[in-house]
């Protein structure tokens, strides 16, 4: 009989997921995944189920990763508009086996890594697309997302200023108070994207919040949220205007409303440019539409297992 599955609380995931070993470890798994059959991830398209009468989903999320020998699937439910102030938004476990033999061996929460791993591989995308020259970061968006996000590019960037937007000042308020160093909380997107190097959007908008005419030349952004097909972050023009990366171009074809209703063109996914296969243009204006992949968990839920593994052996 098979030994009953370990359960990995938050806590331990945030002791265990740590920037940069994350960002590193992403970086390569985005390349293995741009290579194709050779890269060997295996990563079906996800399935999501709508639950129309909540304005909820869920969604499944299956991987397998033969470099890291690591087989999972992220089970992640998401509210347009949460379902209670205290409960977050997205919920999420991921499930960890034994590709040897089938055997689950951890249920992990999976809160910390869809927050820890986006915004590693948002700041992937940043450190190979942004500007020479970045001296401004601002965020659209004051969730878990952005809390991440700020974590992960204030730990790997340096910048001059921060700026947040919120669709509640009071909200960003709290945003700035809760974070180490100085945050300017801004009272319009216009305000908050106008001059800046890197913006990152993190919302749960429909409709969208950034608009071409206010991002500056050359800047680069991390489109985050808007993955269902009816969704929108970014108006066409931007999307029209910028050189378009994504994780994953089978994805982005299906899932991004962004994509879908502006018809931009797919430049190259952020696994080419890590494998040397496409160029990074950071002289244009750059925009990284994300989706979130399944090996991403996989991966880090394997970093989580393994560190866990140790730390208990060596008690
Ligand atoms: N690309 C990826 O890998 C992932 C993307 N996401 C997406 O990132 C986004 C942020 O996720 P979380 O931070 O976890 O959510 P959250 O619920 O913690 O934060 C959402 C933020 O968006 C704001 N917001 C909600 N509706 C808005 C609207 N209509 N206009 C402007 N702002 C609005 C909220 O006030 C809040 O600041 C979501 O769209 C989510 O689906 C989440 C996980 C992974
Ligand atoms: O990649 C993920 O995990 C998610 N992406 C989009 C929203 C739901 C969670």
């Amino acid at each position: 009989m098979s030994a009953s599955p370990v359960f990995i609380a938050a806590e331990v995931v945030e002791k265990f997921l740590k920037f940069p070993e994350l960002i590193q470890q992403l970086e390569r798994a985005l390349a293995n995944f741009s290579h194709g059959a050779e890269g060997g991830v295996v990563q079906p398209l996800r399935t999501i189920v709508p639950v129309a009468k909540y304005n909820g989903f869920l969604g499944v999320m299956p991987a397998y990763s033969a470099a890291d020998d690591s087989l999972t699937t992220k089970v992640v439910t998401f509210y347009e508009g949460g379902t209670s102030s205290d409960l977050p938004s997205h919920q999420s476990t991921v499930l960890l086996f034994d590709p040897r033999n089938g055997i689950l061996k951890a249920v992990i929460d999976g809160n910390v890594i869809t927050d820890r791993r986006t915004a590693a591989v948002s700041a992937v995308a940043t450190k190979l697309l942004k500007p020479a020259l970045s001296e401004v970061l601002c965020i659209l968006g004051s969730g878990a997302q952005a809390r991440s996000h700020y974590e992960a590019f204030t730990e790997m960037f340096t910048f001059k200023e921060v700026r947040i937007w919120s669709r509640s000042r009071k909200n960003a308020e709290m945003f700035a108070s809760s974070m180490k160093g100085a945050i300017r909380v801004c009272d319009s997107t216009r305000e908050a994207v106008t001059g800046a190097d890197v913006i990152i959007t993190v919302t749960m908008a429909t409709k969208p919040v950034l608009f071409g005419e206010w991002v500056k030349s050359g800047a680069h952004v991390n489109a985050v949220g808007a993955c269902r097909p009816d969704w929108r972050e970014l108006d066409d023009e931007l999307m029209k205007s910028c050189v378009l990366y994504v994780d994953s171009r089978e994805a982005a074809s299906h899932e991004s409303g962004d994509i879908l209703q502006s018809g931009a063109a797919i430049f190259a996914e952020l696994g080419e440019v890590v494998n040397g296969t496409k160029p990074a243009l950071t002289e244009k204006t750059t925009v990284f539409k994300s989706l979130g992949m399944a090996i991403e968990d996989t991966v880090s839920a394997k970093l989580v297992f393994d560190s866990w593994s140790s730390s208990t052996e060596s008690e």
